[in-house]
């Protein structure tokens, strides 16, 4: 692996929400390009924390955050690097209720410069991807909570970012649909070479990543065996 070749460098970062111990302190770490990274620690610990300012949704205090080589706090256009270069899935799928499962994986291409049939084609894909190549046309209110997080991985997919942060996806779901959601994310990093930085409760995760991350006072130490 060359140097700088990372596809997420954290380094030094701190953060604080005006409280007198800051939720980061000095937080470091590097993703290599197609590594799947559980990031895990107790509740309060500053895990969305992180995902939010990898996702460029959040301001470090100090340090630096680089995806892809380019530092996120300084882009000029951050909903483009948010829709071309990152994905995000939610603990619940934010999915609109008044739109089919298409329509809503096509809402991150709306902005793109694409014909209606070509983001329509993208969005039948990403479903396909996910196994809901025949749920293309219900409604959330139609699908189960494992397919509606399955849809919401499709939105985050749809673009072909080469980051995917997921924070909790599995967390409102039992545990035969969790396990398809976490099979699809495992699938996804080891099929495509997707980038993922997943952050959960789930017991089941840590056996399904590449390495952990474990965020505890305010910082990355070395993981507890389990
Ligand atoms: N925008 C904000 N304003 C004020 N406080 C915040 C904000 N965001 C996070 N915090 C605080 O920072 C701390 C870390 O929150 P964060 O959500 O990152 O933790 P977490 O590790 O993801 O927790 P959990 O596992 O419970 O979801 C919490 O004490 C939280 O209340």
């Amino acid at each position: 692996m060359s140097a700088g070749a990372e596809v997420v460098v954290v380094e030094g970062v701190r953060r604080s929400f005006g409280a007198l111990v800051p939720v980061l302190q000095d937080v470091s770490f590097r993703l290599e390009p197609g590594e799947l990274v559980l990031l895990r620690g107790p509740s309060g610990a500053g895990k969305s924390t992180v995902l939010n300012l990898v996702a460029g949704l959040d301001r470090p205090d100090g340090g630096e955050v680089l995806v892809d080589g380019v530092r996120v706090a300084g882009l000029g256009h951050p909903a483009r690097f948010r829709r071309e270069v990152v994905g995000f899935v939610f603990q619940l799928h934010h999915l609109l209720a008044e739109l089919t499962a298409e329509e809503n994986v096509e809402v991150p291409l709306i902005p793109a410069h694409l014909r209606r049939s070509q983001r329509r084609a993208r969005a039948r894909a990403a479903l396909a991807e996910v196994g809901l190549g025949d749920r293309a046309t219900h409604r959330p209110v139609e699908l189960s909570g494992g397919e509606r997080q399955l849809t919401a991985v499709a939105r985050a997919i749809v673009g072909r970012p080469r980051l995917l942060l997921a924070d909790e996806p599995t967390g409102s779901l039992d545990a035969i649909a969790g396990e398809r959601v976490l099979g699809l994310i495992g699938r996804l990093s080891r099929d495509q070479g997707m980038t993922v930085l997943l952050v959960s409760h789930d017991p089941r995760a840590a056996g399904r990543v590449d390495r952990v991350l474990e965020l505890r006072d305010g910082r990355i130490v070395a993981p507890e065996p389990r």
